[in-house]
């Protein structure tokens, strides 16, 4: 499997290296345009519906798999189980992350309409490592610490690319996708904290 770290010398507008915060990986290329078709399809054929959040429904539409969040309780709660159909995916991604497959115990799939984004934020405290493949199109990723609100850093993820978050780039960074030019979807892939998952 070709897979090339982007972990270092990536370059700013200004071509100045800069390196991903610690535990952000980056694979372009991860799937293959035979796989990204599969999953185009498989997605195709569940039903989605209208985040919402706080009261507020975004353009972004999603399906959630394994565990689903609740932000009102502030708690995952059991969800419906994942489709088989993933499995092959989530066993490639376990790989690249170095965690057993049996950890990826949430799968949520994003449909970005053009014009649709991801607002800043830390995915849920019960979620450990997060892994997103990126279909159909690419996006404008983004990166800031949590402390310090000022952004910090944008760049390109590609459609059948992965990124891993995990520990620093996890924890003490928040992240957001700038509005997408062409529709999108994510495939996230989480693992749970262990006093979650008793
Ligand atoms: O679409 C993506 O790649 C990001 C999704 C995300 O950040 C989330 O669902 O928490
Ligand atoms: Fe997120």
């Amino acid at each position: 499997m070709a897979q090339l770290w982007h972990g270092l010398g990536m370059l700013t507008l200004f071509d100045i290296p800069l390196d991903y915060p610690p535990g952000f990986l980056y694979f372009p290329g991860f799937i293959s345009e035979k796989e990204e078709t599969s999953l185009v399809e498989t997605i195709a054929a569940l039903e989605l519906h209208t985040f919402m959040f706080q009261g507020y429904a975004a353009k972004r539409k999603t399906a959630s798999f394994g565990f689903d969040y609740s932000f009102k309780d502030k708690h995952l709660k059991k969800g419906r189980p994942i489709p088989e159909t993933f499995s092959w995916l989530i066993e490639k991604v376990a790989r690249a992350a170095q965690v057993s497959p049996e950890e990826v115990l949430e799968l949520l799939v994003t449909e970005y309409p053009p014009g649709a984004v991801i607002n800043w934020h830390r995915d849920a405290p019960p979620f450990n490592m997060v892994a997103g493949i990126s279909l159909l199109s690419d996006c404008s990723f983004r990166l800031r610490p949590h402390e310090e609100k000022r952004p910090l850093f944008s760049f390109p993820v590609e459609r059948r690319s992965l990124y891993i978050m995990a520990g620093e780039a996890r924890a003490l960074w928040q992240h957001s996708i700038a509005p997408v030019q062409q529709l999108r979807y994510s495939i996230t892939l989480r693992t749970v904290k262990n006093s979650e998952n008793d």
